[in-house]
């Protein structure tokens, strides 16, 4: 068909929610995927644990490592002060595209940084080119079999300090065991595991890791 499931998603919400209310952006977004057509947003669920650690850590530098359609940039810059700086990287133009549009109906553009580039790109250019000294906050939701190469690369890069908070998406569905594995074993971490529910599903089982590190 013409459009794409990303951009009939964000078509729905350009019809049904309130410009410059983020809420009602997550809402549209949410109905969409429960009633007309699953998509990989962190979703109402998960989110809510997602917002619980965002309120808890208030991160004035806060990283997203998988911006997809902009879902969970609005659910985080929401909760965030306009002194925050939070920057979204995603890889998929396309996807990007649509984030773009998604954030801006939000009214959240001055509150994200979007970068369109991969993440082992712009990792290693946060200090330089993004004026950032270390994060407070990191969330990973891009794709499971470069979860692992990123932590290291925030790690090597010196981007994480006594307390950095990492929450990433998807341990159990589709499931990120190195990941897991690698956070819960290498000693520099406190790491725990948050059951909840896939996205948009009643039975399937997901969950967020969260690991604190101990610098
Ligand atoms: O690639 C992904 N990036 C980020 N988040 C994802 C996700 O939450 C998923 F559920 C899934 C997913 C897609 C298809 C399935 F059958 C199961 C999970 C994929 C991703
Ligand atoms: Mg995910």
């Amino acid at each position: 068909s013409a459009m794409s499931k990303e951009q009939r998603v964000l078509q729905y919400v350009q019809q049904n929610a309130s410009r410059g209310d983020p809420d009602s952006v997550l809402a549209a977004v949410d109905k969409f995927g429960w009633e007309t057509e699953w998509a990989m947003n962190l979703g109402d669920v998960k989110g809510a644990i997602l917002d619980r650690f965002v309120k808890e850590t208030a991160p004035q530098t806060m990283l997203e490592l998988g911006t997809y359609m902009g879902y969970s940039a609005i659910r985080i810059a929401r909760l965030l002060p306009e002194t925050a700086k939070f920057m979204t990287v995603e890889f998929d133009q396309e996807n990007a595209a649509v984030a773009r549009e998604m954030i801006e109906f939000a009214g959240l553009q001055n509150r994200i940084i979007q970068i369109t580039s991969d993440t082992a790109d712009v990792i290693p250019q946060l200090k330089t080119k993004y004026d950032v000294e270390t994060l407070d906050m990191v969330f990973i939701d891009h794709w499971k079999d470069v979860y692992v190469r990123d932590i290291k690369l925030l790690e090597t890069n010196k981007l994480l300090r006594k307390g950095t908070v990492v929450v990433a998406d998807n341990i159990i569905k589709p499931g990120a065991p190195e990941y897991a594995e690698y956070v819960r074993t290498c000693g520099k971490y406190d790491s725990t595991f948050h059951e909840s529910r896939f996205e948009y599903s009643n039975d399937d089982i997901d969950g967020l890791e969260k690991s604190v590190f101990r610098g």
